[in-house]
């Protein structure tokens, strides 16, 4: 059936045993393309039904869907004219992961990062009343979504705005690891408790069998209504914020999921629809493992299980190892997370340490300013955070830590390209976003094994302080004994050379050696230096290199404006030194999703691009003068 749904008209004139038939078919292309390609797998089987019963009763692209992070969106493409394309899932120039408007009009807005769904739904339904448009306005959103702070923002506003938008709550009482919070609690009392059930049947029989009578009587009895109400009928936190709250609902279940979305179409003003769904729904390894099922690798789909490379262990990985063995000797070191636990190692933690790790659901701007109170209070706290993600925390790190001079270390996991994600997700901006607030030290490991000895300097250290490392695997070093406080603000020569100096920071350092060797085969001689600190910067190591070959080139994984090359050039500035200069950064512009390594190729962050870049714009005429000498 699938192949003739071209478009979500096409689900019209499908009665139930059709749609159940079509949901099996969409669970079998995802699992067997996301065995290839990864990807966000156990998110989507939950949605299956939820998605068609939306495209059967909602009028796409009139009607306008945003779904939070938009991870659980392939169910959607699938049914809205993407299904040829779906192999190409993740991939460079491919389908993306996630909703993109430059992929079709059934994309009313691109997500990525959570929470922000009610918030842009609530705007696209105030740009339709205020172009006296009728259309319907959904915001899909998941349990984990909902315990982001934007998502109370804007349940707060549009509750009083009392504008038409449907909100559609999917809980499937997971968020990637197991939810946290109470929200999470209330949401699961709704689910399991059948006085919930019982209740609000009783009372809406109540309700319907009160007399009209006089307005005064009236009055008294929609106040008793009211207070009933306020007892027993679930949903009540949603009705007192302005929205009618419909559900809990079977999201599994055709029949229930279209009566219900009727009726939310016909309720004027904002409308919550509950709606309890199984992550992973249909395939026993992802229902069994929803978090490892949550965001996958190719697999094997008859095992359930990743194919597996042996190699070095992720920089993730050889964190949580250190972080550890700090904690061990020091217990004032806290652990905290974003929802993030598996992803930034601090599962492992959790587990050694149960009492010194807080994961506070998605809420990054939280994670940050209850570090620097735990900070305050005499901790030692280390946030784990993506790189993309604490982009929400800005203020936070700056207002909250930095102005305090309060010693937070954040570890920022993925930074540099990340890879198949794509645009939302790339961690290339920290360096940016850090260097401008004062008394903040950034570092960059190298390497993994760097990585541990910046890790203990930074628990050492008494003020503000980051790491960033990238996603993947570590070059596979060898773990140099024991852990080293790194004097601040020191880089390291690693080696000499007289035509040009390289400063590359964090894991662009080992490919400029190698670039390095490839120059010298070309008869450039290149000096490397390790910068480990964007700041401070070790302002004599560099003037002293660059005072020897007069010419420099800076290598980051990062973007180039505001970043480490920058802060290069205003120290070059500052010293009024007039040397011969060319950053090597990502250029103004998003990186798409693509392999780590094709899409370093791309922007030349690589071995071979870092020798190119040098040859061209500081020994153009190098081939030709080897040719001539061999000549
Ligand atoms: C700001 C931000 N922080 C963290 C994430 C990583 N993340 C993506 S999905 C997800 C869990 C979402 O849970 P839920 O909304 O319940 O969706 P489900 O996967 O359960 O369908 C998390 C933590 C993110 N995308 N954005
Ligand atoms: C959708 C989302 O934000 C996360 O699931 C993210 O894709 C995880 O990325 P990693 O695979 O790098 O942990
Ligand atoms: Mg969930």
């Amino acid at each position: 059936m699938l192949p003739n749904i071209k478009n979500p008209d096409d689900l019209r004139q499908l009665d139930n045993k059709s749609l159940i038939k079509l949901a099996a078919e969409i669970r079998d292309e995802m699992i067997s393309t996301v065995s290839r390609t990864g990807g966000h797998l156990a998110p989507n089987l939950g949605v299956v039904e939820l998605t068609i019963a939306l495209h059967k009763m909602f009028n796409s692209p009139r009607d306008r869907f945003v779904f939070d992070v938009g991870h659980q969106s392939y169910v959607h493409k699938l049914l809205t004219g993407r299904q040829e394309a779906f192999e190409t899932l993740r991939q460079y120039r491919g389908l993306s992961g996630f909703p993109k408007f430059q992929e079709s009009p059934h994309d009313a807005f691109n997500t990525g990062h959570s929470s922000t769904s009610i918030s842009a739904a609530t705007g696209i339904a105030l740009a339709r009343d205020q172009q006296k448009k009728d259309y319907h306005v959904v915001a899909v959103i998941g349990d984990g979504a909902l315990t982001g702070g934007m998502a109370y923002e804007s349940l707060n506003h549009a509750g009083h705005l009392g504008t038409n938008l449907i909100v559609i709550l999917n809980d499937n009482e997971m968020s990637i690891a197991s939810n946290v919070g109470a929200m999470s609690g209330y949401l699961s009392r709704m689910r399991s408790d059948p006085m919930y059930y019982k209740g609000k049947e009783d009372i809406e029989n109540l309700l319907k069998r009160l007399p009209s009578v006089g307005s005064r009587v009236l009055k008294v009895m929609e106040r008793v209504k009211d207070s009933l109400k306020y007892l027993v009928v679930p949903g009540m936190l949603f009705e007192e914020l302005g929205f009618t709250y419909l559900g809990p609902v079977d999201g599994h279940n055709f029949t229930s999921l279209k009566s219900v979305l009727s009726s939310a179409k016909s309720i004027k003003g904002p409308v919550l629809v509950h709606v309890l769904t199984t992550k992973g729904k249909g395939y026993q390894p992802a229902e069994e493992n929803p978090d490892q099922f949550h965001g996958i690798g190719p697999f094997n789909i008859e095992s359930g299980k990743t194919v597996k490379t042996k190699g070095a262990p992720s920089y993730t990985q050889v964190f949580s190892d250190a972080l550890r063995d700090i904690a061990r000797e020091n217990d004032k070191v806290i652990a905290v997370t974003a929802a993030m636990p598996g992803g930034t190692g601090i599962d492992a933690f959790g587990q050694e340490f149960p009492d010194r790790t807080y994961d506070v659901g998605i809420a990054e701007q939280h994670a940050v300013t209850m570090s620097a109170g735990l900070a305050a209070g005499g901790y030692k706290p280390v946030v784990a955070i993506y790189s993309t993600f604490l982009q929400r925390a800005y203020d936070q790190v700056l207002h909250d830590v930095a102005l305090q001079k309060l010693p937070v270390v954040f570890a920022l996991d993925r930074a540099g390209i990340v890879g198949d994600d794509g645009e939302t997700h790339q961690g290339l901006f920290d360096f940016a976003y850090l260097r401008n607030i004062p008394g903040l030290t950034i570092m960059a490991p190298k390497d993994e094994n760097e990585l541990r000895h910046m890790l203990y300097t930074a628990v050492e250290h008494n003020e503000p302080i980051s790491l960033r490392y990238p996603r993947g695997s570590g070059i596979g070093v060898t773990m140099e004994g024991d852990l080293q406080q790194l004097p601040i603000g020191r880089g390291e020569v690693l080696r000499d050379g007289t035509d040009i100096t390289i400063v590359a920071i964090g894991n662009m350092v080992h490919p400029s050696l190698e670039a390095a060797e490839k120059l010298a085969l070309k008869g450039v001689s290149a000096a490397v230096i390790n910068a480990r600190f964007v700041k401070p910067l070790d302002e004599d190591l560099i003037l002293k290199q660059i005072d020897k070959t007069g010419k420099v080139v800076t290598v980051e994984e990062h973007v180039l404006a505001g970043g480490f090359g920058s802060a290069v050039l205003e120290m070059l500035a500052k010293h009024s030194i007039n040397a011969d200069v060319s950053n090597i950064a990502v250029p103004d512009e998003f990186v798409q999703q693509g392999s780590q390594s094709m899409m370093r190729a791309k922007y030349g962050l690589d071995a071979p691009g870092i020798s190119r870049t040098v040859v061209e714009r500081f020994f153009p005429g190098i081939n030709l003068r080897q040719v001539r000498q061999r000549g």
